[in-house]
């Protein structure tokens, strides 16, 4: 995170009043987004604000869950939160990075920092608030850090998260009460072997590197480290990316098909939206998972790092609400069928998978066999070639759904490289390919996650790309006729992506759309250069 945002992220915004424009001194407490000059304007202007205020509530199950409801009925792309982090720090397999800015440095864009000899790019970093809670405990240590390598990951930087947490416990009470509030549900979920082990090795680490054995107990690190692995969010922002905590946003609950989006602007807040129509009463769901990976995959994941297991509608119903995206293709001669077990939320039996239409069996060690020796062929593709891409899809066709999350990651990479030079480039065959995957992934990501906006947005901007290029080969008439589809495509691009910063691929997607958008002529007339 840019040192300069880190710093703008403490001072709030001087505001005017909603009501008679003079500057406001009172913050609407439900929505922390609008400001009045007086409690009388407040309450004038209430009638009208109700309507767009706060539209959730932190709720509490019996076993003391927290999850957050929705207190009136939101539309798709509706605004639903924006928060600062409470804490951000480099995730927990990163190579260095700026401890000020959170970028990636190497030996020539950094240098260490004066007091404590963590790599900063800059003296605007070394000053950085962000940076105080390692850069003081080091001092303190009284021996200074030497990075030496740059490029790979360095465990080292797994403790500086926890640790910047530690920090507000030991000096910031204010700020740590908010942290402390995320680690009253820890005893709700008994958390892994390998997780329990991963605690320990790091709060041993902490407590002896830094010399603070006397200030923190191993209970207390593991305990904030359980909390950070468990509430942490990944943010894009930058090269790595980093993590970082929020408040409220922590208390919304796990779906594999959530009903909200999660976005991040430039100054590393984040921003929960309605991602589909919301009744008053739902709960609020985002996904803590790779929503484009299938259902054991995801299971497995969010039991080892978030400690559930997940029991969602998507995760009950082996065909993933229809699409068969973990189905195996029969193999039985003349058989069209496909295999899936009667249930993917049976951890203890590992089911047979079936076939639905011949009804041959298969053990689940069979399936994992054969799903194992793909992911492997997928591991070593060379996600930058088209043709080894082409090769993949083809090699598998026989063995996997034609739905199966491994074409629908290899699908999504194939379709922005094809015409990544210039979709002119592309030869007839390649352009329909292009087209049929983006079409393709439109469905199934309109079913199983709709609230992957970047993806989505994404995929139908390829799309968009594409019709353009085969309607210029098909001649003008066929350009005119297919204007309004393809407005239709781009408005739908720009509310996906609306969100997202300028920084990230997907807000410079955005950009573009709207300069499509906004230059009729163009896209009657020209062709579509993507780069
Ligand atoms: C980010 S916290 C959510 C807030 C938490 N319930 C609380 O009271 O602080 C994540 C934890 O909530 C629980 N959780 C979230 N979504 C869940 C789901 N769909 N099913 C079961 N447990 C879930 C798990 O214990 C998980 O480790």
């Amino acid at each position: 995170m840019d040192a300069k945002a880190d710093e703008k992220l403490q001072v709030l915004e001087t505001k005017q009043c909603e009501v008679c424009q003079k500057p406001a001194i009172h913050r609407c407490g439900g929505c922390r987004r609008v400001c009045y000059c007086s409690k009388q304007h407040q309450q004038d202007h209430w009638e009208q604000h109700k309507n767009v205020c706060r539209s959730y509530k932190i709720c509490q199950n019996d076993d003391h869950s927290r999850h957050v409801v929705a207190t009136r009925s939101l539309t798709p792309g509706e605004f639903i939160l924006l928060e600062p982090p409470l804490i951000w720090g480099p995730s927990f397999n990163t190579v260095p990075i700026c401890l000020g800015c959170g970028k990636a440095v190497n030996g020539e864009n950094s240098r260490p920092c004066n007091k404590c000899g963590w790599p900063v790019c800059s003296t605007l970093c070394e000053k950085s608030p962000s940076h105080l809670p390692e850069c003081r405990y080091t001092i303190q240590r009284g021996e200074r850090v030497h990075i030496k390598k740059f490029g790979v990951p360095q465990p080292i930087y797994r403790c500086i998260t926890i640790l910047r947490c530690l920090y507000h416990k030991q000096f910031l009470p204010r700020s740590w009460k908010k942290l402390e509030k995320l680690l009253s549900s820890l005893g709700n979920h008994t958390s892994t072997v390998t997780s329990e082990n991963e605690k320990q090795t790091i709060a041993e680490f902490i407590r002896r590197f830094f010399k603070v054995w006397a200030i923190f107990s191993m209970e207390d690190v593991m305990k904030v480290c359980e909390m950070v692995m468990i509430n942490s969010h990944e943010v894009r922002l930058t090269d790595p990316p980093f993590i970082a905590i929020y408040s409220t946003t922590s208390m919304i609950e796990h779906n594999c098909r959530p009903n909200c989006t999660k976005s991040f602007t430039n100054l590393g807040q984040i921003l929960i939206t309605a991602a589909v129509p919301i009744q008053e009463g739902d709960n609020l769901s985002i996904s803590y998972t790779d929503p484009l990976s299938g259902t054991q995959s995801r299971r497995y994941f969010l039991h080892e790092t978030k400690f559930f297991w997940c029991r969602c509608e998507r995760c009950e119903d082996p065909t993933e609400l229809g699409t068969n995206f973990s189905a195996l293709k029969c193999q039985s001669p003349d058989c069209d069928g496909y295999l899936l077990p009667k249930t993917f939320t049976d951890v203890q039996t590992l089911p047979d998978w079936i076939c639905n239409i011949c009804s041959r069996c298969v053990s689940s060690y069979s399936a994992h066999d054969v799903l194992e020796r793909i992911e492997h062929d997928l591991y070593d593709l060379d996600k930058a070639n088209v043709e080894e891409c082409k090769h993949f899809l083809r090699t598998y066709e026989s063995y996997l759904h034609e739905n199966h999350f491994y074409f629908a990651g290899v699908e999504y990479i194939f379709c922005q490289l094809l015409g990544k030079s210039g979709v002119q480039l592309l030869s007839d065959e390649d352009l329909e390919l292009k087209f049929h995957y983006c079409c393709h992934l439109e469905s199934l990501l309109k079913v199983l996650a709709p609230a992957e906006k970047c993806i989505l947005g994404t995929v139908l901007f390829e799309k968009f790309s594409s019709i353009m290029e085969i309607r210029r080969r098909k001649g003008s008439q066929e350009l005119k006729n297919n204007h309004e589809e393809c407005r239709a495509i781009l408005h739908e691009v720009t509310e996906l992506l609306k969100n997202e910063p300028d920084c990230l691929p997907e807000g410079k997607i955005y950009q573009k759309a709207r300069a499509y958008l906004s230059n009729e002529v163009l896209m009657e007339n020209e062709n579509i250069d993507e780069n």
